[in-house]
């Protein structure tokens, strides 16, 4: 089972490391996404397995083919365990990710888990139809992309919580859905739109919850994820 994954939504190290300090050397699970990343570079990539945390690298990668599977030759080479590209990307582009990645994984090393998003769990159906021109359901369209991904070879996606069960039952268990949006019951719910409790999530069938504000923001974090491990390991 992947313990929540703690979103490192900082923009500096010195921050990022001022907040893990709270949590003394017990091994987590992290992503980085692009505002650490872009501070920071690989640096901070060397510092968090230095300290033992698990990683995933969330920088999205949306370009065409050749870039991609260029971009993700170079990520390999940084050895995280996780990392995503945007679906929407499409097919073609899917493939040269995965055998970007697979070329750049030292020998003797197992290839970062890639996954792809669907729909951001800040767009909301109506925006979607709207902004997208997309005339389905939101499900469906989280569902499409779920296929493709999983045709071009990923290993799952990232969606909210709400799809992860239709995901399951039309891909298969093996097929992950990493799910953000994650929020305790009364949180303010900020930009995000598709949102579920850490227990529903459970409930749903998420394969990991991945949890920035709800933790990062609290009077203190350290207790914050203690108390979303629980309620998600219950
Ligand atoms: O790829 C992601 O990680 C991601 C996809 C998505 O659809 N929604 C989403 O919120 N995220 C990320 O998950 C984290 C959620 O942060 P909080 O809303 O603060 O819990 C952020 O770092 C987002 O970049």
């Amino acid at each position: 089972m992947f313990k929540p994954i703690i979103a490192l939504d900082f923009s500096s190290w010195p921050e990022a490391k001022r907040f893990l300090s709270l949590f003394d050397s017990e091994s987590l699970y992290v992503k980085v996404g692009m505002e650490l990343f872009y501070q920071t570079g690989p640096k901070v990539i060397e510092e968090l397995k230095e300290m033992g945390h698990d990683i995933f690298l969330d920088l999205k990668l949306h370009d065409i083919p050749n870039t991609v599977h260029k971009a993700m030759k170079g990520l390999a080479q940084l050895d995280v365990n996780m990392v995503n590209v945007h679906a929407a990307g499409g097919l073609e582009m899917m493939e040269a990710a995965v055998s970007g990645l697979n070329e750049g994984t030292k020998q003797g090393k197992e290839r970062p888990l890639i996954i792809a998003v669907t729909q951001l769990t800040s767009t909301s159906e109506e925006q979607m139809q709207k902004e997208q021109g997309i005339k389905g359901s939101l499900k469906d369209s989280v569902l499409r992309y779920a296929a493709l991904a999983h045709q071009a070879g990923l290993d799952g996606v990232v969606c909210s919580a709400l799809e992860a069960c239709e995901i399951r039952n039309h891909i298969g268990s093996q097929f992950l859905s990493i799910t953000p949006g994650i929020r305790f019951a009364g949180d303010e719910l900020s930009d995000q739109k598709r949102v579920v409790t850490p227990a529903l999530a459970k409930e749903y069938g998420s394969s990991a919850i991945v949890v920035g504000r709800s933790i990062t923001k609290a009077a203190d974090p350290y207790q914050a994820y203690r108390k979303m491990k629980q309620l998600w390991e219950a």
